[in-house]
């Protein structure tokens, strides 16, 4: 028996064993193609499923990212910026989003289209260029008066494409930016980032909102940079500018210049002149000299060539504010639609100043009667910083097409100023509840 086993195991003649050593090499081989073909085939399905799982887990990943990092969306967040948005008015309030509504023009702004009955929806990304406790005090004043902070930044196409399709925006008042002329010099890149970059998202987006929404939004007097003729004049030439900050304000005048030309969007901008008031900004002069000044603490005096002293149109913040409402009010409608131009729409630059310039030394004066403390002064001569040695605005355009006239003087501007200072940060500047 064993001996047949291996007799059928191994053939007794030599030509057997070759023909059938061949058919079963080549059957060895079929198997071994076959088995290698086979392999391959379930390493490819192996490696389908490996890359389909991976690209699946990342996307996981990066959407849950997303829902962990964004500080927007859902539903509960669609219907606090309908509410936000609602008007109140009986008949022709707006709808407005205010970029960069947690800063000072912006709050002021919002607060005041409240008050008047519009539906605000404000949209900041409490940066910390200055103390973001300021901004979260002002936030907390809007959401008392019914308005609702997006938290979220004018480079996030996905979040403004979000907020024009949950409201039809009548109008956008665009003051979210990279401000304070100096700093540009530390920080370049930020000012490119809000100034530009950002402008060109925003236009994006209202360009292809349907409807269209009209936009108001702040250039600056630093546009005027070395500009001589007095008082400045919106037909002066504005191509001589001091500072990063200055040049890309006037590179925001030219692009949305083009987004009025191609897509029909009305467009107002306003040249603001070193706005100053209650919930100001600390990086400005006047907000640094009353807290050195309270705190004992030298402040630097610059003064120009020859000794010639610096002086700005300061401009109180409830001037602006009526500024900024009068060209809302006057801006038109934009008159394209998705992204395509119907016909001509307005494009308008405007200069709110108080025309009348104070120097720097007598701010300081002013100051110390209201706090009632001598400054400790250091004048040195003004830096290669990027500052202007005056500014003066002509506002008679403002004028004749929206009323715009100053009200308020540096001297009373300050005082309620101070009285704010005052009371939120106290004498020793901490803030009082
Ligand atoms: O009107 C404008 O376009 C600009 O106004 C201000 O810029 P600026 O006029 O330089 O305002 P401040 O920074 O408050 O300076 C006011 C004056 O005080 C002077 N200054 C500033 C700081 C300081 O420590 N010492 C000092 O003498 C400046 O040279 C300037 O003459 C704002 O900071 C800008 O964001 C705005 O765009």
């Amino acid at each position: 028996m064993r001996l047949k086993d291996d007799q059928d195991l191994f053939p007794a003649t030599l030509g057997k064993v070759k023909i059938e050593r061949t058919s079963s090499m080549l059957n060895r081989q079929f198997y071994r193609c076959f088995a290698s073909t086979s392999t391959m085939f379930l390493w490819a399905l192996f490696l389908i499923a490996l890359t389909a799982s991976y690209i699946s887990i990342q996307s996981l990943v990066l959407s849950s990212k997303n829902i962990l990092t964004d500080k927007w969306g859902g539903i509960k967040w669609e219907k606090q910026v309908r509410n936000s948005a609602s008007i109140q008015k009986q008949r022709g309030g707006f709808s407005v989003l205010v970029t960069g509504s947690a800063g000072f023009v912006g709050s002021h702004v919002s607060l005041a289209l409240k008050k008047r009955g519009d539906g605000v929806v404000g949209l900041d990304n409490f940066n910390n260029y200055y103390d973001p406790s300021l901004k979260r005090a002002r936030q907390s004043l809007l959401n008392k008066n019914g308005i609702f902070v997006v938290d979220g930044d004018i480079n996030d196409d996905r979040l403004l494409s979000k907020l024009v399709d949950i409201v039809a925006f009548s109008h956008v008042m665009h003051l979210a930016a990279q401000a304070g002329v100096r700093y540009a010099m530390e920080n370049p890149s930020s000012y490119v980032h809000s100034n530009i970059a950002g402008l060109v998202t925003l236009l994006e987006v209202c360009k292809s909102a349907n409807p269209q929404p009209s936009i108001v939004w702040a250039s600056s007097s630093s546009v005027y940079g070395l500009n001589e003729n007095v008082p400045f004049s919106e037909s002066d030439r504005t191509d001589k500018p001091a500072s990063l900050y200055a040049a890309t304000k006037k590179a925001g005048e030219e692009i949305t210049h083009t987004y009025n030309h191609i897509y029909g969007l009305s467009i107002t901008g306003l040249r603001f002149f070193t706005v100053y008031g209650p919930w100001g900004r600390p990086d400005m002069a006047y907000f640094s000299f009353t807290r050195n000044i309270l705190q004992g603490k030298p402040i630097t005096v610059y003064r120009g060539k020859n000794r010639v002293d610096l002086a700005r149109d300061f401009t109180y913040i409830d001037d602006i504010v009526k500024g900024c409402l009068g060209s809302l009010d006057t801006s038109g409608k934009s008159t394209g639609s998705g992204g395509k131009k119907r016909g001509p729409a307005l494009y308008r630059i405007f200069n709110l100043g108080n025309t009348s310039p104070v120097t720097v030394p007598t701010l300081v004066s002013i100051l110390e009667r209201h706090l009632k403390v001598k400054a400790k002064k250091n004048i040195i001569e003004m830096p290669g910083n990027g500052d202007v040695p005056f500014t003066h605005a002509n506002i008679s355009l403002a004028t004749s097409d929206f009323g715009y006239k100053p009200t308020t003087d540096l001297q009373t501007g300050l005082k309620k100023f101070v009285k704010w200072y005052l009371s939120y940060y106290g004498y020793n500047g901490r803030i009082v509840d």
